[in-house]
């Protein structure tokens, strides 16, 4: 099915992709190193298997494929693989986010210019607003939006139909989404945290694009503490390739990945400042826990949801925080973690 893939640049990032505190250089080094085509994906087999046969199936019969929901904590590939989807079915993307669509009108107009076949991907769909929700579950069934003409009592609703398209949603919080609308999506994948051997392999494709000399045992430990994310992979990357042009000899090796990790507090475990931070505060200001989310985000100065899709899916992951319904509670792990020394048992909820 694919063809050649086109070469990496960076002319294929949305504007309206733009990830607030993700700076313009920043966005542009990701886009870089995006796989344009499934087969250059790396890792996720399962998803990968299951979406080539729904893409291929749907190419045979000349149709626009079922619905796809991606999920999954940040930087995984969701947005990678839709624009994989278009790619590998010749077509061309929309994209919109859930945040960027405040009104259904807004939604309406979207709809009503797609052209047939269109891939129209929506990020963080789980903060569409209720009504433009709505009117996204009837376009994906039958391929229709009701426009609202007029107003109050002599308001009327001419229905205008859709040609076929496909809906990519992503997601970080499936379960926030209404069943209603997760139904109507005809595949689901989620997206899993990457093993590392799968890491140091996205880390050795983009050292050849960005054309650095990568050494394997830097790889390995880069990925290792890349928290099974690309993203931070190719981030930490880029850290290590700034310190080995500036304090090295330009080569990627074992000791200038420690060096240069070191420099960006990154630990040896791949949590950061951030993850140290809720650590610290659960063991240290709470006593270990239980604490409700938003009491914790704010004693690290975060936003909630910061805390819950960024620090947390990792900290849960790693056996060190664990989530009971009365909140946050640090693991007998995290005090070893941070150096401390564990509570008594009576004083914790696992000890
Ligand atoms: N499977 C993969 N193989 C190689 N590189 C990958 C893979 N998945 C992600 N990447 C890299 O990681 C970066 C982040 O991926 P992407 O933007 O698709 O994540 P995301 O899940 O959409 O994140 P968010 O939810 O924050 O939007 C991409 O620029 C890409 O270079």
């Amino acid at each position: 099915m694919p063809e050649a893939p086109p070469p990496a640049g960076d002319d294929a990032v949305p504007e309206s992709l733009v990830r607030a505190g993700a700076d313009e250089l920043e966005r542009a080094a990701e886009a870089a190193l995006r796989p344009r085509r499934l087969e250059e994906f790396v890792g996720q087999r399962v998803v990968r298997d299951q979406l080539s046969l729904v893409l291929q199936a749907a190419l045979n019969r000349g149709r626009a494929p079922d619905h796809v929901l991606l999920s999954g904590p940040p930087g995984l590939g969701k947005t990678t693989l839709a624009m994989i989807i278009a790619a590998e079915l010749g077509a061309s993307l929309r994209v919109t986010s859930g945040p960027a669509i405040q009104h259904a009108g807004d939604l309406a107009a979207v709809l009503s210019s797609l052209e047939e076949g269109e891939v129209l991907f929506i990020d963080e769909i789980h903060r569409l607003a209720r009504p433009a929700e709505e009117l996204l579950y009837v376009a994906m069934e039958d391929f229709r939006v009701d426009v609202v003409v007029g107003k109050g009592a002599g308001a009327s609703a001419i229905p205008l139909s859709l040609p076929p398209f496909t809906v990519v949603g992503a997601t970080t919080r499936a379960g926030l989404l209404p069943a209603p609308l997760r139904d109507r999506f005809g595949f689901t994948g989620h997206l899993d945290f990457y093993a590392d051997d799968e890491l140091e392999r996205v880390l050795m494709r983009s050292a050849g694009l960005l054309d650095v000399p990568l050494e394997g045992r830097a790889a390995a430990e880069i990925a290792s503490r890349s928290r099974g994310t690309p993203r931070i992979a190719n981030r930490l990357l880029r850290r290590v390739r700034d310190w080995a042009e500036v304090r090295g000899d330009g080569r990627l090796t074992l000791s200038a990945a420690r060096a240069a990790l070191e420099v960006y507090e990154v630990d040896e475990r791949g949590l950061d400042r951030l993850d140290r931070s809720v650590l610290q505060a659960l063991c240290l200001r709470f006593g270990g826990g239980p604490v409700g989310l938003t009491t914790l985000a704010v004693a690290v100065g975060e936003e909630p949801e910061t805390v819950e899709t960024v620090a947390e899916p990792f900290l849960v992951r790693e056996g060190l925080v664990g989530r009971t319904p009365r909140g946050r509670v640090a693991m007998p792990a995290a005090w070893d973690h941070l150096g401390l020394e564990r509570p008594a048992p009576a004083d914790t909820l696992f000890g």
